[in-house]
């Protein structure tokens, strides 16, 4: 006696309004507690589909219901004459081929009129541009689970039909045929089929869309937030990655949208159900995310007793800036200024040769204090990676006197950096010290910094399941890249990569990816590839725009906003990004100029980061603002020019994948040299 639920049905709530969804979801209760529905009224329905069954919820509301013996399964709610027509096409049916339960939905007469068939061993017919499954056989379309009803239909569509698939077919088809119309390869996609006997609903491809519910909670749980349906269906390699048991550090990869942090998530709530004593760490880099990941891990450890208590969710500074308290004391941190400061002394105090305080602050920063350099001897032998300047002996040795007198400063002064504060953790983990978590679950992994790597890496130590890393290095946007294996995180054969975008349009994934490499392979040469990344939904085309000067700028975004607002896309739901502060100005002016209500958020690239919104403008793209030329200008050494750069491009495609349905990207002619790269293509 099971009660499921369909991702069909979640959608379709969603759809209600407050008092509808909070009628149907008394209804759904009264199924759960009695699976027979005595005293509701269930009536069987005259379709194709002879387990299909209708609960009245009042008047005008319908559950619809598949029923199996003493199992239902709610598949669809909504007005009387909607739902009875929902249910008339669809049919619940196990894939011939790979044996997963599909809601298929019933093919009209004129979807099937004149298809193109083609019969294996005849001579390849020519493919016509307008189709572009045409040529493919049914073999090759069963074997990724696109219905039989539906071979001719599919074979039959135009290119312009391509943003339906997702509406109309079977997720795991869709997702196959999408990547194959756009270059992928429909063999990356082969089912493992089912064993004869195997129930049709536990295949990895119908859990994405059926979930058993165990108990009330759970049941509660979903239909309390129809919208976030990623508490409830997860991808099949989402659910995967989330359950798999491995040896050492693993790390999930994907561009951005692909759902790691709901993976993260998810992980850190399997961890904590699979050991009722496990502790777990669920740790970010900034507040923001944090206060983020907590609210949707309330969501999913809802009425789980123990779960949310036993898994702590901070940023990874605070976890360690507390460690560090109960370990040695409240530490005091040094700010940039005063290492700033401490090098103009040192200087003026006639140290560091010929080499200049920016050269040597930039050493600092990125080599010395990062690397946890603490004599001469090591600052010699420390890998120069994006430094491209070599410094000879003499020259070293005054850097070094430089950066001998900051650190006798610093304690004298009490004072130490995030880097110093976890080597010293990491000594004492080194030296016995444990711990309080069992798991440490990382997002946004790609900015961790090199002593944090140290620190996670001596955590983990070797043990199973205990560090699991989500994260993307096309994202990265505050470090420089080094080599988690040499620091002792060796996360290699043991990374996977996540293909479907949840969170951007087809349209601004496509946009978005033009700023980036078809694959990036990492310092360890862990490669990420990129391509083959499939959007689960379509939407407008996004737009750039370059404007003469910052007046039609703002006029150009007050008017998107006034479009945004006749759509009904409510304020909270629009983001401004601007690559800095500097820029904030241009973007109050639009919103003052479209007169449009508070609750706009207007925000740094940096910020950006982790956050999504429906509508999106990235604001003041100039030649002269992005890649920013102060931050350039900072930069003494050409290597690292080279990755800053780079981390400048990955800046624009944060700002540009926080956008789920629309986006523009505006600046002042001639604008940014990056959007050559977006346009490309031709979509604006
Ligand atoms: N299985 C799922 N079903 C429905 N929605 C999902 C699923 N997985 C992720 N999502 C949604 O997709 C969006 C992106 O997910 P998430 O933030 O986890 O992606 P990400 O890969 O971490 O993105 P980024 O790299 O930009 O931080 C979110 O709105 C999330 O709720």
């Amino acid at each position: 006696m099971t009660l499921q639920l369909s991702s069909t049905y979640t959608d379709s709530l969603g759809k209600l309004t407050h008092n509808e969804q909070k009628q149907a979801n008394l209804t759904a209760m009264a199924l759960f507690l009695d699976p027979k529905g005595a005293g509701l009224s269930l009536e069987r329905l005259n379709t194709a589909d002879k387990h299909i069954w209708s609960a009245r919820v009042s008047q005008d509301i319908r559950i619809i219901l598949r029923r199996d013996g003493d199992d239902s399964l709610l598949a669809y709610v909504g007005h009387h004459d909607d739902a009875y027509r929902w249910a008339e096409r669809r049919k619940f049916i196990p894939h011939e081929r790979t044996g997963a339960m599909q809601i298929v939905e019933v093919v009209e007469r004129e979807e099937v009129a004149d298809p193109l068939v083609y019969t294996e061993g005849a001579s390849q017919p020519q493919k016509k541009e307008a189709q572009p499954f045409w040529a493919l056989s049914d073999d090759q379309m069963l074997d990724v689970g696109v219905p039989r009803d539906w071979l001719d239909p599919v074979r039959a569509m135009g290119e312009s039909e391509l943003d339906t698939l997702f509406e109309r077919l079977p997720a795991e088809a869709a997702e196959a045929l999408y990547d194959f119309a756009t270059g992928g390869r429909l063999e990356d996609h082969i089912a493992k089929p089912a064993q004869p006997g195997d129930d049709p609903f536990t295949h990895p491809d119908a859990q994405r869309r059926f979930r058993v519910l165990d108990n009330i909670e759970e049941l509660q749980a979903a239909l309390d937030a129809p919208f976030e349906k990623w508490a409830v269906f997860l991808h099949p390699v989402q659910r995967e990655l989330v359950g798999r048991e491995v040896t050492g550090p693993t790390r999930v990869t994907g561009s951005a949208g692909t759902g790691k942090t709901i993976v993260a998530l998810h992980r850190a709530v399997h961890l904590a159900r699979d050991d009722e004593s496990a502790r777990i760490l669920l740790t970010t880099f900034s507040e923001e995310l944090a206060r983020s990941l907590a609210g949707k891990l309330g969501l999913l450890t809802q009425g789980q007793g123990g779960l949310s208590e036993r898994t702590t969710v901070r940023t990874l500074d605070q976890a360690a800036e507390e460690l560090y308290t109960a370990q040695f004391g409240s530490p005091t941190r040094a700010t940039p200024s005063q290492i700033r400061a401490m090098i103009a002394e040192a200087t003026a105090a006639g140290l560091g040769g010929e080499l200049t305080p920016q050269f040597l602050l930039e050493e600092w920063t990125e080599l010395v204090d990062a690397w946890g350099v603490t004599d001469a001897e090591s600052y010699a032998t420390i890998p120069r990676i994006g430094r491209r300047t070599r410094l000879g002996p003499r020259q070293r040795e005054a850097a070094w006197a430089v950066f001998d007198d900051v650190r006798q400063r610093l304690a004298q002064r009490g004072l130490v950096t995030w880097a110093m504060i976890y080597g010293r953790l990491t000594e004492w983990l080194r030296d016995g010290g444990a711990l309080p978590f069992d798991h440490v679950v990382v997002d946004e992994a790609q900015d961790l910094t090199i002593a944090q790597v140290r620190f996670l890496a001596e955590a983990a130590g070797g043990r199973a399941d205990a560090l699991f890393l989500a994260g993307d290095i096309g994202q990265r946007i505050f470090r420089l890249p080094f080599s988690w294996a040499k620091l002792g995180l060796d996360i290699r054969g043991r990374s996977h990569t996540l293909k479907v975008n949840y969170r951007t349009s087809h349209q601004i994934r496509a946009m978005a990816d033009r700023l980036l490499p078809p694959s990036i392979t990492d310092m360890d040469g862990v490669e990420e590839g990129r391509r083959g990344t499939v959007s689960v939904f379509d939407g407008p085309a996004p737009d750039i725009r370059l404007l003469g000067n910052e007046k039609a700028e703002i006029s150009c975004v007050a008017a998107w906003l006034k479009e945004c607002a006749s759509e009904w896309i409510a304020s909270g739901e629009i983001g401004l990004l601007v690559r800095s502060e500097g820029q904030f100005g241009r973007a109050r002016d639009a919103i003052e100029a479209a007169s449009a209500g508070d609750g706009i958020r207007i925000a740094t690239m940096h910020d950006a980061k982790g956050l999504e919104f429906r509508a999106v403008a990235v604001m003041a793209c100039d030649e002269d603002v992005l890649p920013d030329p102060v931050r350039l200008a900072a930069i003494g050494d050409i290597a690292e020019l080279e990755t800053a750069f780079e981390t400048e491009r990955h800046l624009l495609y944060v700002a540009c994948t926080r956008a789920r349905d629309r986006l523009l990207v505006t600046g002042i002619e001639p604008g940014s040299e990056f959007l050559d790269d977006l346009r490309a293509g031709g979509t604006a």
